[in-house]
């Protein structure tokens, strides 16, 4: 595949020092709002992640997805793509399990019913200083983009109604013969979402004129994605873009995922509509629009959103 594409990144580590308000601040709020526009995503430096606690997580992953199918299904929950989601028969290589955490003013409160490997408490306390970490750099990157677009008086309620998901995914490499898909073209459902994975790339993004690049991460790099969520409530200014994992090469591939979601409705602010252009979607609740992408009759729409609340 050639890459026509490049995505950009931003430098979100320590040595930039981003204060609200401050001029790199600023700067970077633009940055982020263009790319999330362009793009759908870009790649963020970040340092609050250090490398003992980023190799503690991918090792707790490794253990985590060689314990036996029997004790990772304990690993349940009513919601979808939550608990462990074994085998799914047209890819084959993929794995994945899901958390479901609450985070407060506090600080992050609890994981859900999690069978951890090693016993409960290390590994829980490790990825849960993981998360914290992942969403300050999420909480930071929306902040930037509801300044940018004007709209910082939703900032607050926003953030009372943000709730998130943490899925953890294996992609074993492919046998020989065997297909190199990882995962299947999707947008995510979400609002925002902060990827990363083990040093294995393997991520996959299709650009606006419908080219797919691949996107190559330095072990210390994240992705930053806008997912439906964040498409609807900017009036489609923001970009949730189509990606896939595909693998190649003879390593395992483990990333995380840090979802955000509102739990509560999505509505635009009337700051992004005007003549030129008209409201695209009605208000809706998020954990709804999810109900109905998880109906088996909805799954494969070319726009689930359109379908759910397009105007
Ligand atoms: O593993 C990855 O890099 C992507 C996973 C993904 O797109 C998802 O879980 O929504
Ligand atoms: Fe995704």
């Amino acid at each position: 595949m050639v890459n026509m594409h490049k995505l950009p990144t931003i430098d979100f580590t320590n040595k930039r020092s981003l204060k609200p308000g401050s001029t790199s601040w600023l700067a970077t709020s633009i940055e982020v709002t263009r790319a999330l526009e362009e793009y759908g995503c870009f790649i963020a430096e970040f340092d609050k992640v250090t490398p003992e606690l980023n190799d503690a997580v991918f090792k707790g992953l490794q253990d985590l997805f060689d314990l036996p199918t029997e004790v990772k299904m304990q690993n349940k929950s009513a919601k979808p793509m939550y608990g462990y989601v074994g085998q799914i028969p047209f890819i084959p290589l993929y794995e994945s399990m899901g958390f479901d955490y609450a985070n407060t003013a506090d600080g992050v409160q609890s994981l859900v019913d999690v069978v951890w490997p090693n016993g409960n408490e290390a590994f829980s306390a490790t990825i849960l200083a993981y998360n914290k970490l992942c969403d300050e750099l999420e909480e930071m990157v929306t902040r930037m983009v509801f300044e940018t677009y004007d709209v910082e008086k939703n900032f607050d309620d926003h953030r009372k109604m943000v709730t998130y998901l943490c899925r953890c995914m294996k992609y074993r490499a492919p046998e020989e013969n065997e297909s190199n898909k990882g995962f299947v073209p999707h947008t995510d459902k979400n609002f925002i979402t902060v990827l990363h994975q083990n040093g294995v790339n393997g991520l996959e993004v299709k650009a606006r004129d419908g080219e797919w690049f691949t996107v190559d991460l330095e072990p210390s790099s994240y992705i930053v994605m806008a997912g439906d969520g964040a498409m609807a409530w900017s009036n489609e200014r923001l970009h949730s873009p189509f990606h896939r994992v595909t693998m190649n090469g003879n390593e395992s591939r483990y990333s995380i995922a840090q979802f955000s979601f509102l739990d509560g409705i999505i509505e635009t602010p009337k700051e992004f509509v005007d003549e030129e252009h008209p409201l695209r979607f009605k208000p809706f609740h998020h954990f709804k629009y999810l109900e109905f992408f998880h109906k088996e009759e909805n799954r494969r729409l070319e726009s689930v959103l359109k379908a759910f609340c397009g105007v």
